[in-house]
Parts: C-alpha cells; sequence; structure tokens
C-alpha cells in the first residue's frame, strides 16, 4: 500500500536550547531532518514527502534537498504556529489514498514500522506508532500526587500517525471549527469519533527534543553500527 507523508519540520525547537532548529543540528556529520527524510527517499511505498518548513530554514534545507538528492519531496509548504497547523497547511497539499505524519524530529523510524501503518490504515483507516510505557504515571497537582494511573493500559505514542486521507483532513477540518487543539493527529480523529488502530514500534523511535536525547540518538547511531 503505496502512502504520501507529511513531515513537519517547522518548530523552533526552545526545548533543545539550541542556536538554530534543532533539525538542522548533525548526527554523524547528517543534520537530523537529512536522516528522517532518508528512511522515506529509501522506502520504495512512499510516494512523495510533503515537507513543512519554517521561512527562516528555507534555503538552508533546500541546499540540504539538492546535496543529498531528496527527490521524493514533491512540496515544500510555510509551516504555521503549532505543530497541529504546519501539519495541516501540509495536509492540504496531500491527494494519495493514506497519508502519514511523521516528525522531523524522529530520525530513526523503521521501514518495518511504517509498512505495518499504511496497511493499518488502508484496513481500519488509522493507525499510530507506540510503544508501551516502562514508567509509572502519576497525575500530580502543585507538587501533590492526586492518581497513579494503571501502566497495563498505558501506552506512549510516536509518529508515524497514518490515515485515510479523507479521514484525517475531515478532523483537522473539524479542530477548525471547534477550535480544538490536539497534540497528534489521532486526538483530533478521536474526537471526531475516529477509531485508531496501534502498531507496536520500537524505542529507538525518539523524538529529538531535548539536549539528552542527542546522547541517545548518538548511541542508537552507534548500535545500529552508522
Ligand atoms: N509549529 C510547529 C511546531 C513543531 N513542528 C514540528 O513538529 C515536530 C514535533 O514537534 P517538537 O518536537 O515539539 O518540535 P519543536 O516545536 O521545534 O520543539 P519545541 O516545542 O521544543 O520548540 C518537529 O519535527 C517540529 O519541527 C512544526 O512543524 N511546526
Ligand atoms: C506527535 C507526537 O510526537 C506524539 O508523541 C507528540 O505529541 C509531539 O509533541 P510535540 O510537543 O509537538 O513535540
Amino acid at each position: 500500500m503505496t502512502y504520501e507523508v507529511v513531515i513537519p519540520a517547522a518548530g523552533r525547537g526552545k526545548r533543545m536550547g539550541a542556536d538554530r532548529n534543532k533539525l538542522l543540528l548533525e548526527l554523524k556529520g547528517i543534520p537530523v531532518i537529512v536522516h528522517t527524510l532518508q528512511v522515506f527517499e529509501r522506502d520504495p511505498l512512499c510516494s512523495a514527502v510533503i515537507l513543512v518548513i519554517h521561512p527562516d530554514d528555507k534555503k538552508t534545507l533546500e541546499e540540504l534537498i539538492d546535496q543529498y538528492h531528496l527527490t521524493k519531496i514533491t512540496q515544500m509548504v510555510t509551516g504555521g504556529a503549532e505543530r497541529q497547523h504546519s501539519v495541516y497547511e501540509g495536509l492540504k497539499k496531500a491527494a494519495a489514498k493514506i497519508v502519514m505524519v511523521h516528525d522531523g524530529a524522529r530520525p530513526f523510524i523503521s521501514q518495518e514500522v511504517i509498512h505495518k501503518l499504511a496497511e493499518a490504515a488502508a484496513s481500519k483507516g488509522g493507525a499510530i506508532a507506540a510503544v508501551p510505557v516502562k514508567d509509572t504515571i502519576k497525575k500530580v497537582k502543585n507538587g501533590t500526587v492526586t492518581e497513579t494511573v494503571e501502566r497495563s493500559d498505558l501506552w506512549s505514542v510516536q509518529t508515524p500517525q497514518a490515515f485515510l486521507l479523507e479521514v484525517l483532513m475531515g478532523a483537522h477540518e473539524e479542530a477548525v471549527r471547534t477550535d480544538f487543539l490536539g497534540t497528534d493527529e489521532a486526538s483530533l480523529v478521536e474526537k471526531t469519533g475516529g477509531k485508531v488502530a496501534v502498531i507496536e514500534s520500537d524505542y529507538d523511535n525518539i523524538k529529538l527534543t531535548t539536549k539528552e536525547d542527542l546522547v541517545f540518538a548518538e548511541a542508537i547511531l552507534a548500535k545500529n553500527g552508522q
């Protein structure tokens, strides 16, 4: 099942505390965003990449696309203030039956998980990558525990998140109508009553968010012989 992928890469990386977009930081001499884009460039089931960018990064990204021969990027669109807005701008350019959304900040996604997501989205309408939570999760108010959440039901959600384009576009349009802001695509689909399947991913598929994640990233590359 072929798919198009929207890659939101328009953030500012504030929690990373770097002097530039964290996606332009290098791992083994290659920018984070290039690591991510190369996964889809190499996937025969990926028909097109829609890259959502911040205007400040346009020239640099155009140079990287040329340097690394990233031929599947068919559209480069300007993102918005929030991740959800950026994803929506990318979705407006999508046309395939199946669309995936994958954070530019997650360079270690595997083709195996991507393919499982594409199949699940085609058969069930929507599917997301996730891993079982390993820590105990508690709700806290004013520095005091208010609830310990049953861990057996908890999953740590990642991307890609894959959907029939009509399902995800409809959910985004409803979010605009109701002024809803979610932290992932699935939460918008859930609000419209849509079912979302979970595909077990792996713990390597981290999102590079704070500087500690760069250390973990180097270790993952070393583990994978890169
Ligand atoms: N307005 C935004 C915010 C985020 N993203 C993208 O969404 C992904 C996940 O977001 P996150 O990890 O939060 O990145 P940032 O928003 O850049 O980080 P921060 O919140 O620390 O500023 C990243 O690839 C980021 O570039 C985006 O395209 N548009
Ligand atoms: C979409 C996501 O990666 C799923 O875990 C996450 O919600 C993105 O959060 P961020 O704060 O926008 O990075």
